[in-house]
């Protein structure tokens, strides 16, 4: 080999969760929000929080610590604030106020816009840059969490966003005419080159400099730029190492330019599609002399290592650098904390997951591997492979039934038999709706009530009964607030759902929810993504009944509701062994006899939600057109089964949908509810462009905040909608109001009626 690997092997990881074993940061965040708590008293949570999380990896046995990977709301929030790029609507607050106006917004001032993390389920802060954007270097939080670590005896490698990933990930705000934030690159660099001056006055070895958009496609003039950036940065006098992050998959063109410039070391995803980063690297002549954080260790996923194998990875890695620290994939932000404190897993599936503390351990045991030997880890490599045997054999895994069923799958199944428009006339003779029908998309605001009642019902202090009269209460009380709201199609609320992914995996077989796994996706809102382990089947009717009660109660027709099955994957934890296509079609399965239940119980009108259909669109172009073959295939394999006279709603939101425009086109949903609010109605002018041909719903307000639209500024977006789709418009809120308070969901949704009233006087006038 070319390389001799003369260092000792390390372990590390690039991030590590925030949250808390008992969402201690939730908590005090949101006391805080609420007047509860003092500033002081959050900060001293999460001085708390830090020091457990480096403790807890010091005791797994990590050997290199990172820092700054803590934040209170979010990291790209945390790099805006570090580089001054401060909005001046939030300039009126200073210090936290002005953090988590940036974050959540005031009554005076939006919040920065939030958008999805790359692929994943989390969402970041999107800076704000303009040609006049005047950065301004205030270091306090990467160096105190420095010093604060240092105090405590470990000396971390600072986490930082780089500058190249920090503007592509920025939106421009400028009115004034064509504007790319990567123009400010030139201002930016003098403040990272500061930056790490002052890191290295303070004692800091190693920076993690993360530079995630890398993995995507980028023109050469990026990457040109990429070289020079870094060019700059390795020749400041006074700096600390610089380790380069990339996650999320493979390099491809960046590597070499990365490898080319004289930083100190890079961090590759090595699982999944990043494999191809060793081949890549070998070809390069690997990184001599230099450092390589070798991602092994899957961190976007919850399945115990298949350790021979990601010890051989290793093992490769070590070979082509001057020195390699085994480490996971990316942060372990995307997974949750410990395995144990859901007592059921550790025992119903033993050795099966490994969550963030497990894959701690997962991390040293193979650097011990390196350093002394494959033999000194026989016992470890062994029990893997076991373990990894007795899951993929067991019988909670293999459903043949299942399989035959999946395997018999025709294209007559995806076809509705005919068309929208014959489609469009039965439904219309058996709805009898008016013009520009007003609907919501499914949930009714989450009351502490009903949480509290589902919490009840877990530790037994209400019984399954008394549990579901109180939902049944809040099924009639949201039917009567819309007959009195006058709706024209109604939904029973979704009260029941803890939420639209978990509830469905907690009744289907083949999958597992966890009390205790939870994620962050975005600020103080987490989910507990459940795990496909198995082949997936529905035992029984999941929410027919709810359906049918929620109809008993209004002559009006009541929409049924459904998460489709390429979001049941995309915010699930999904299987290792075998490709999503099969599972979306065993999950499209199981939806498919709900669906078909839901028509038996005299339910017209079937909502199949998709909001993370553009979120995992594959990072690189050449993969996507297979992602979306199988994601078009699995929604239409859904609601293939229904008559013509039943109609089919999908609601995406989220996102933006230039690049899916086909995909929406080619599912065939007689209806489409998407987010068009904040973009300013743009997504209207897109759909009619690609020559959209059924009904759609843009969303007329962002239910993402508390404010109320008022009529005028409703009816504006609905004659937009009108001028471009003429009667195949109908009016709704851009996503559910689950997050929403009664008040402001009420008045809102009074406003809409009142404004679908008035653009149907425009046309019968
Ligand atoms: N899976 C998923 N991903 C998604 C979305 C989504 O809806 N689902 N929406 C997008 C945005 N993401 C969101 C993610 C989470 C929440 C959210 O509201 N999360 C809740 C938890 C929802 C939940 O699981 N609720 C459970 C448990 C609630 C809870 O914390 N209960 C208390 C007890 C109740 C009390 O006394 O208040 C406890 O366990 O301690 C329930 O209702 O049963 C939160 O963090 O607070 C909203 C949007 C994109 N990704
Ligand atoms: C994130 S999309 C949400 C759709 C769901 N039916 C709801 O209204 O909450
Ligand atoms: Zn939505």
């Amino acid at each position: 080999m070319i390389n001799k690997n003369s260092g000792i092997s390390r372990s590390t990881i690039l991030g590590y969760p925030r949250l808390g074993a008992e969402r201690q940061l939730k908590k005090a965040t949101e006391a805080y929000w609420a007047h509860k708590i003092t500033a002081e008293d959050l900060l001293q949570v999460a001085r708390q929080l830090r020091l457990d999380r480096w403790a807890e990896q010091r005791q797994a046995g990590l050997d290199e610590l990172p820092s700054n990977d803590f934040s209170l709301y979010d990291q790209m929030l945390d790099a805006a604030w570090m580089l001054g790029a401060i909005p001046d609507r939030h300039r009126g607050h200073a210090g936290l106020d002005r953090y988590f106006a940036m974050a959540r917004g005031t009554d005076e001032a939006e919040p920065l816009e939030m958008t999805k993390w790359f692929d994943t389920n989390y969402h970041y802060l999107v800076p704000e840059l303009g040609p006049d954007t005047e950065f301004r270097l205030d270091p306090t939080k990467p160096l105190a969490e420095f010093d604060e670590a240092l105090r405590a005896g470990y000396l971390t490698r600072p986490v930082i966003i780089g500058p190249v990933s920090f503007l592509l990930l920025s939106k421009p705000a400028w009115e004034g005419g064509d504007f790319q934030p990567l123009e400010l690159l030139d201002r930016l660099v003098p403040l990272y080159a500061e930056l790490l001056s002052r890191l290295a006055e303070r004692g800091v070895e190693w920076v993690q400099v993360d530079e995630p958009c890398l993995v995507t496609n980028q023109p050469d003039s990026v990457l040109q730029q990429v070289d020079s950036v870094y060019r700059l940065l390795a020749a400041v006098r006074q700096r600390p190492k610089i380790i380069i992050a990339s996650y999320f998959g493979r390099l491809g063109a960046a590597l070499p330019v990365l490898a080319g410039t004289p930083i100190d070391g890079l961090a590759l995803d090595l699982t999944g599609a990043g494999a191809a980063n060793l081949d890549d690297l070998e070809r390069l002549g690997g990184l001599p002399g230099r450092r390589l954080i070798a991602g092994v260790i899957d961190g976007r996923n919850i399945w115990a290592a298949d350790l021979p194998r990601t010890f051989e990875s290793a093992q490769r890695a070590a070979r082509l650098a001057g020195e390699v620290a085994v480490a996971a994939s990316c942060s372990l932000l995307h997974v949750p904390l410990d395995v144990t404190r859901d007592s059921g897993l550790a025992a119903s599936y033993p050795g099966w997951f490994s969550f963030a503390r497990q894959k701690l351990s997962e991390i040293v045991i193979l650097a011990r591997g390196l350093n002394e030997g494959a033999a000194a880890i026989a016992a470890e490599l062994g029990a893997s492979t076991d373990a990894r045997q007795a899951r993929l054999n067991s019988p909670l895994v293999v459903n043949p039934a299942v399989r035959r069923r999946a395997a018999a799958v025709g294209a007559a199944d995806l076809d509705r038999g005919s068309g929208y428009p014959e489609r469009r006339d039965e439904q219309r003779a058996q709805l009898g709706l008016p013009d520009v029908p007003t609907t919501t998309i499914g949930s009714f605001p989450q009351t502490r009530g009903l949480r509290r009642a589902r919490a009840k019902l877990r530790c037994g202090e209400l019984s399954p009964a008394a549990y579901d009269e109180v939902m049944r209460d809040e099924v009639r009380s949201v039917i009567t607030e819309q007959e009195h709201l006058g709706l024209d199609v109604l939904v029973h609320g979704e009260p029941e759902r803890n939420d639209m992914v978990q509830y469905f995996a907690e009744q289907l077989d083949g999958y597992v929810a966890t009390e205790q796994g939870w994620v962050q996706s975005y600020g103080t809102r987490y989910v507990r993504p459940p795990i496909l382990l198995g082949d997936v089947s529905r035992p029984a009717p999941m929410t027919v009944e709810w359906a049918r009660f929620a109809q008993s109660l209004t002559d009006r027709p009541v929409k049924g509701m459904l998460t489709g099955p390429v979001t049941m994957l995309a915010w699930s934890f999904v299987r290792d062994d075998q490709p999503p296509a099969e599972t979306a079609r065993q999950v499209a399965l199981a939806l498919r006899d709900e669906v078909t239940d839901l028509e038996a119980a005299g339910i017209k009108i079937i909502q199949v939600d998709e909001p993370a259909l553009r979120e995992t669109l594959p990072l690189r172009a050449a993969d996507r057109a297979e992602y979306l073959r199988w994601a078009v295939e699995s929604f239409r394999l859904t609601v293939g089964g229904v008559a013509n006279r039943t109609q089919i709603h999908t609601h995406m939101c989220y996102a933006e949908f230039g690049d899916v425009l086909d995909a929406i086109i080619a599912m065939d949903a007689d209806v489409i509810s998407l987010e068009a609010a904040r973009s300013k109605m743009a997504i209207v002018a897109d759909l009619a462009a690609a020559g959209y041909p059924n009904e759609v719903g843009p969303g007329v307000w962002d239910i993402h905040s508390p404010r109320v639209p008022d009529t005028d500024e409703i009816v504006d977006h609905l004659r937009t909608a009108l001028a471009a789709f003429g009667d195949r418009v109908w009016a709704n809120p851009d996503c559910g109001l689950k997050t929403r308070g009664y008040p402001e969901a009420r008045s809102s949704l009074a406003n809409l009626v009142a404004a679908a009233e008035q653009v149907r006087q425009d046309s019968a006038g």
